[in-house]
Formats: C-alpha cells, structure tokens, sequence
C-alpha cells in the first residue's frame, strides 16, 4: 500500500488578476479553492493514475472539512487525525509570475502526534510511504529523521520531498527517493545553482550521503536522477506553462505510479517528468492520458 502524509494540508487559493497594485484595491479576475499540500497532491496524482494510495496528516476546522469532503469527491482515500485549529489556507497569486503565500498551519498536539505515529504503525514490509511538505512549528524538527529511520528498516521505501534541515537530517537513514528542486538543492549546500551542470556534483553528494536516488527537478530547465554512481537527465517537452503549483509533487507522483508497476527506476524518472510538465502545462493537475501524450517527447540521457 502507499501511503501520503502531509503534515500541513492546506486550501490552496488561486487567484487571478490582470494587475496587481500594492497598497490599492485589487479585483480577482478568476479564483480556484483546491485541497493542497504536497503529500495531498501525490495522492490525487496517484489516483488520477489508477494506483491506490492513502492520504494521511492532520486536519482541522471549516478548512479540514473542506479539504477531506474535496479529496473525497475526487474518489481520494483519507485518514487523517482531526485537530482543533483550521487548516491552513495558501495564497497562489498569478500575476506575472507566481507568489505565493503559505501558511502556518494549526497547532498539534503530542497526544494528536502520537495518534499519527500509531497509525503508521499499520505499515507492511514493501509498503511505500511519502513525507511531503512543511511541517507545522509545533511539531519536533527531528520528525521526518525519526520516521524515516524507524521505517526503512522495517522494509518500507520512504519517499521525502521537504527542505534545508528536514531534508538533510533523512538523508544517514538511506530514503529511497528525495526531490528536492534546484533551488532547494543549492539551499542545502549554501550556494546558487541554475543550470544542470551546476547541479551535478551536489546530487552527487546527497547520494554519498544516504539518498538511494535524488531527483533534482530544474521548471523549465528539466530534470536530473542520480542512482549510484550514475546520472540521468531528462528534457522538458513543448507546452505552455500555465500552473506549477504541484509540478514537483506531480514528479514524485509520476515516479511512484510507473516504480510500483515496472521496478525501473530509470524509466520512473521519464514518467515523472512527464508527470510534472502535464501538471506545469495544465490549469490544475495532469491527467493520465495528457501524460503519456507528453512523455513520447521526453528523452532520458546519462550525463
Ligand atoms: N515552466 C515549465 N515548463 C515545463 N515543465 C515544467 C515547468 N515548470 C515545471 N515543469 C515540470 O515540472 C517539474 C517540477 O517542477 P519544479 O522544478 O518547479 O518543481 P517544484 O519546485 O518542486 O514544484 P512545486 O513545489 O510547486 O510542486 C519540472 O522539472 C518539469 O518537469
Ligand atoms: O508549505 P509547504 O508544505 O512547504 O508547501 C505547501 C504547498 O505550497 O505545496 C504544494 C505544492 O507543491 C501546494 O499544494 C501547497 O500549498
């Protein structure tokens, strides 16, 4: 079974205007409420592609009801822990460019934390499980650490998506899969990165480190694996960008469904990109056939 957990689910609002003035009154031109968060994602993502997952995390308020009703009516599988404070709602302004605005989240309890990790508890050698995201200030920043160390030996392949300290401190206890983008990477190790070249040598050092395989996604400027001692890399196909809110996640996603159909991972990294594009050149998220329209332009090459 795979699992999602996505500690800090959010409503994600995206807006539109023709113009954006500070400090004046501007008019939204289009508006969208979607249940977001990047553990949330993977999971619609996963279903959209026929392969059965469970969305975990916390929950709370007029915002959790809205969220958990939302995945359901999209045929998401869900269990997650109620809390009392209302999930948080996230800002996607689309005016040249996108900002966008992430919030806090609720606050959760060491008795709601512990009801979490006893969920988990249900994990089977063979079972995949997904930390996505930010975690809320209440909870201890050794969390992903602890999970991924507890799990990974108990036969389960542990997938982190996360930033800066989270990120680092998984990597000793040998995660199957981390994506982090190229800005995130160059985060970890105090420098700028922009190209695929630049990447390279510190992909290199996440796997000397621990990761199993790191994807670097780079937007518009495509997508690395490092697998061992190899690199991979892949292009981007044509299309119009209209949304990268959720490619990464979509990336993940895309890795996940074709891993758990074919065990290569190579070919996983393809559908991924694939994935990710689809959802960049979509108003919401990919669908499978767009997808797999996408992916007879997408290369994959050893650098
Ligand atoms: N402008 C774009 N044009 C084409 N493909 C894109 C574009 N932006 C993203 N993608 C695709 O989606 C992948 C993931 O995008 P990106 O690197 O922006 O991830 P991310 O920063 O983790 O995204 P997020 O956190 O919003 O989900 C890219 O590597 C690429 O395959
Ligand atoms: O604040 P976090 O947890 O880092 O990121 C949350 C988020 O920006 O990530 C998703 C896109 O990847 C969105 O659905 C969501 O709003």
């Amino acid at each position: 079974m795979i699992y999602t957990c996505t500690f800090n689910p959010s409503i994600d609002f995206f807006v539109k205007v023709e113009e954006f003035k500070w400090g004046e009154l501007n008019r939204i031109k289009t508006e969208m409420k979607v249940p977001g968060g990047k553990g949330i994602n993977v999971s619609r993502v996963l279903q959209r592609l026929g392969v059965e997952n469970k969305a975990l995390g916390f929950i709370g308020g007029f915002t959790g009801q809205f969220i958990t009703d939302a995945l359901h009516t999209e045929g998401i599988e869900t269990d997650f822990i109620s809390v009392e404070g209302d999930s948080r709602i996230n800002i996607k302004l689309q005016v040249e460019g996108e900002t966008e605005l992430n919030g806090a989240g609720p606050a959760i309890s060491s008795k709601q934390l512990q009801a979490f990790l006893d969920q988990l508890r249900r994990l089977q050698p063979g079972d995949l499980l997904v930390l996505a995201g930010s975690i809320p200030q209440a909870l201890p920043d050794t969390l992903y650490r602890d999970i991924v160390k507890d799990y990974v030996n108990r036969d389960v392949k542990v997938i982190v998506d996360a930033t800066k300290q989270l990120l680092k401190d998984v990597l000793p206890y040998r995660p199957f899969l981390i994506k982090p983008n190229h800005i995130e990477l160059g985060e970890l190790f105090g420098v700028t990165i922009q190209t695929p070249q630049e990447a390279i040598p510190y992909g290199k050092r996440l796997i000397e480190r621990g990761a199993k395989h790191v994807i670097v996604s780079m937007g518009d400027k495509g997508n690395l694996l490092f697998k061992g001692d190899h690199v991979y890399y892949t292009n981007i196909p044509k299309g119009e960008l209209r949304n990268s809110v959720g490619a990464g996640d979509s990336v993940v996603a895309g890795f996940i469904a074709s891993y758990v159909k074919l065990g290569d991972s190579v070919e996983a990294f393809r559908y991924g990109a694939a994935a990710g594009s689809a959802s960049a050149y979509s108003e919401g998220f990919c669908t499978k056939p767009f997808i797999e329209q996408l992916i007879t332009q997408i290369n994959v090459q050893q650098v």
